[in-house]
């Protein structure tokens, strides 16, 4: 049994003024208990984040990290930095990242060895372009970025590491991937994990669905028999919506 996990990616959006409140309205909203709970915020709100969620089951989430534990990398920050201030989970290989910064399936896979090696989840985000999905590249560049991050851990390191499917085409958009869909090419990551570290470790990790995912829809996807869970940008800005979509999670 695999427990959901939802995820807010609030990317670069938030002071520490703006997240205080939100972590103050959603501490004091109710949640189901069964699903994971995570919110990961700009670097520079996570230690207010984490004050206002002592003690509650909402986790910190990092969104982005270098994969050296320290040197001269201007504006960049260590997986130790982020464990220094209570940080759980840390996403890897956001397309935005891919795009702007030029990650690339094999810095992907150096932050998911260093993550794990601090304890840190890594959230590996996987998915392809309009163009991909249009050229029928779709299961091909979700193998390929699949394998490339995950190249070199042992089997029992995938119980802690958590997939991320997100179509590029469906991020922010409004155009979410039907249900059936996205339940159809994460089967296809998880076989891809399957043929690399056995069918066990393939169904016990976790692989979350991104874009466009609302409160509306979270049920959708969570009824898939392959989807564990959301990874949520616009909608998870707002404290009541984060709420209905943990709760929603809960089938
Ligand atoms: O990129 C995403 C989460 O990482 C998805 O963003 P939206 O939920 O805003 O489409």
């Amino acid at each position: 049994m695999r427990t959901p996990i939802i995820a807010g990616n609030w990317k670069m959006f938030k002071t520490i003024a703006e997240a205080t409140a939100f972590a103050q309205e959603a501490k004091a909203g109710t949640t189901k208990a069964g699903v994971e709970k995570v919110v990961c915020a700009p670097f520079t709100a996570l230690p207010a984040l984490g004050q206002i969620f002592a003690g509650t089951d909402i986790a910190l989430g990092a969104q982005n990290m270098h994969f050296e534990e320290q040197g001269a990398y201007t504006g960049e920050i260590s997986p130790g930095m982020l464990k220094e201030i209570g940080v759980k989970y840390v996403i890897l290989g956001h397309s935005e990242r891919r795009q702007y910064f030029q990650e690339t399936d094999e810095t992907v896979n150096k932050k998911v060895h260093a993550a794990l090696k601090h304890d840190l989840v890594p959230i590996v985000c996987v998915g392809e372009s309009l163009e991909q999905r249009e050229a029928g590249e779709t299961a091909n560049v979700v193998r390929t970025q699949t394998e490339g991050a995950l190249a070199g851990l042992y089997a029992a390191q995938l119980a802690n590491v958590v997939i991320a499917y997100e179509p590029i085409w469906a991020i922010g958009t409004g155009k979410s991937s039907t249900a059936e869909d996205a339940n159809e090419t994460i089967a296809i990551i998880r076989q891809t994990i399957a043929e690399r570290f056995g069918q066990e470790t393939a169904e016990q990790i976790r692989i979350q669905y991104g874009g466009s995912v609302k409160p509306e829809n979270i049920a959708s996807y969570m009824a898939q028999p392959d989807i564990d869970g959301a990874l949520v940008g616009g909608a998870s800005l707002v404290a009541e919506s984060y709420l209905q979509l943990v709760n929603g999670a809960c089938l």
